[in-house]
């Protein structure tokens, strides 16, 4: 059993994938082992979090989801520890390896079983939510009959969420889409807003693989710390025959600079965007500023900023380092250019001229939401790759749904699928932001970035990000690799950063450490 850090690489499989593993797997053992496993996992789990806990509620739903809680807690009786058992399934429904765990935990004596869930838990028991797993429906029950039964496991499941005592998840938290991170229609927590976390589950084993789901969309809120039991897969059948739908990105290869080098060795990054306040009345020279800052501590060589503000700015006195530039004296042909941040409509003039002579690029925000809105920047984007001219787009979800033609709510009810879109139709790398970043390139399979949280969520953040990356280009990374890793150490940083201490953007960018 390994516990999910962002130390290593891992792969992810959507149910699909895991089904045909499951089904490989299967094939070769006596029947019932992997939930047996499965069960025992889960139990020895338990006893590993909660060695203390009083009572151990175990909410089992009516598949095989139900079935590994059912065997989990024939474990945890035999080992002396009170359980109470809610379970939602008939017999006459009842899966064969569901149905064989059934009768064991039947069979234990010291197994209460309780139509009404517990309702004095405290902090000193333990919560184990067998109810759905990689089995969940994405549509409700259209049948009549059913209603009952499904509204019981709502209900149950709306009491593990706001139970006082911690909860164990049996392969997903139940309701979330184990591809998409989303939940089922009517499984949603109740409070869902972002000043309020819904409870949800602090651990969550993932079982035979690890899904996507869990580390993108809601699935880092709702899954706290991700466990993994591979129950024997990596030794019996090997997981080398199903490719992974994603990657779990791992942190980046350290490299430390040679001796001998000098600012050229590392590159040039040239930021261009930060429309005035003259333009419309609205200054965003800021973000452009961060993404030269976030730049220089990404380690490139040197930083030149190109405002676009009618040439008001003269001299940038916060950040010395930082070389102002009007556009026209840009050498783009030579430079990594990161273009957008704070653009406005300013950026519209210079981005056929980007687009065409920047050597490689980093598209973000309003350069973006241009580009949506015009075909022939759109042409020359797709072009850049035939001249093997590296780009990367950093979209937020809205930036997303823009340059696809479609809805937030789209992009973010599949990110992957999103994030590989965007990359095919521009033939370009895409960092689709959000909790659970996705890094996409046309020929490759995906990365969900594994570091980051809330405190991201402040202006001036994407920014910070662009250059970082405009930083990873300039230095002759690969795009992919690049962004890879500009999104692991954006995320480390608000990582390492004191819960009780607002983030902020200009810090973020202080605090990048590469390499
Ligand atoms: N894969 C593996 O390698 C291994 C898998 N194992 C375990 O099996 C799990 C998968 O089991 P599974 O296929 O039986 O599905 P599961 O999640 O129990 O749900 C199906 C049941 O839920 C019901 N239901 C669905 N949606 C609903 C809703 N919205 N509201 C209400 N009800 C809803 C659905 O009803 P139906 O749609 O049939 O009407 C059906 O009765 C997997 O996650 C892992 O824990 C391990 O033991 C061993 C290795
Ligand atoms: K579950």
């Amino acid at each position: 059993m390994q516990r999910i850090t962002p130390d290593q690489t891992y792969p992810l499989f959507n149910t699909e994938a895991t089904r045909r593993l499951e089904q490989a797997m299967a094939a070769q053992l006596a029947p019932h082992t992997l939930m047996q496993r499965a069960g025992l996992a889960v139990a020895q789990l338990a006893q590993a979090i909660a060695p203390h806990a009083r009572t151990i509620w175990i909410a089992c739903g009516p598949g095989n989801n139900g079935g590994d809680g059912l065997e989990a807690a024939h474990h945890l009786a035999r080992a002396g520890r009170k359980v109470v058992i809610s379970w939602l399934g008939t017999t006459e429904t009842l899966p064969p390896d569901a149905r064989q765990s059934w009768e064991k935990a039947r069979h234990c004596a010291n197994i209460e079983w309780a139509d009404t869930p517990p309702t004095d838990l405290t902090g000193q028991d333990l919560c184990i939510d067998a109810l759905l797993g990689i089995g969940v429906r994405s549509s409700t029950r259209p049948t009549p009959s059913a209603p009952t039964h499904d509204t019981v496991l709502a209900q149950w499941l709306a009491q593990l969420r706001s139970s006082a005592a911690p909860v164990l998840a049996v392969d997903v938290p139940s309701g979330l889409d184990a591809d998409t991170g989303q939940y089922a229609p009517g499984l949603e927590p109740a409070t869902h807003s972002a000043a309020a976390k819904p409870g949800t589950a602090q651990h969550t084993l993932s079982l035979l693989t690890l899904k996507p789901g869990l580390f993108t969309a809601h699935g880092r809120d709702a899954a706290g710390q991700v466990w993994w039991h591979d129950l024997g897969a990596t030794a019996e059948t090997g997981l080398n025959h199903e490719p992974p739908t994603a990657w779990l990105a791992g942190p980046p290869p350290r490299g430390g600079r040679l001796h001998a080098s000098h600012k050229g060795s590392y590159g040039d990054v040239a930021v261009v965007g930060g429309e005035g306040l003259a333009l419309r009345g609205m200054g965003m020279t800021g973000a452009a500023l961060l993404a030269g800052s976030a730049a220089l501590h990404g380690g490139a060589g040197r930083v030149l900023v190109s405002l676009l503000d009618q040439d008001q700015a003269t001299e940038i006195h916060t950040q010395p380092e930082l070389m102002l530039r009007r556009f026209e004296a840009l050498e783009l042909e030579s430079l990594s250019v990161v273009c957008g941040c704070g653009g406005g409509q300013a950026v519209r003039t210079v981005l056929p001229a980007v687009l065409q002579r920047a050597q490689a690029l980093v598209l973000d925000a309003d350069a973006l939401n241009i580009i949506s809105t015009d075909g022939a920047l759109q042409q020359a984007l797709t072009a850049r790759s035939a001249r093997q001219h590296p780009t990367v787009l950093t979209p937020h979800p809205l930036e997303a749904a823009r340059l696809l033609h479609t809805t937030s709510a789209q992009v973010q009810a599949h990110r992957l699928m999103a994030a590989r879109e965007l990359a095919k139709k521009f033939q370009c790398t895409v960092a689709l932001k959000g909790s659970g970043t996705v890094i996409a390139h046309p020929d490759d399979i995906p990365h969900i970035n594994p570091t980051g949280n809330g405190s991201l969520a402040t202006a001036g953040t994407g920014d910070v990000l662009a250059g970082l990356l405009g930083a990873g280009l300039a230095a002759g990374m690969m795009p992919l690799q690049a962004a890879i890793r500009a999104v692991f150490a954006h995320g480390q940083v608000a990582d390492a950063w004191p819960l009780d201490e607002p983030l902020t953007a200009g810090a973020l960018a202080r605090r990048i450490k590469i390499g």
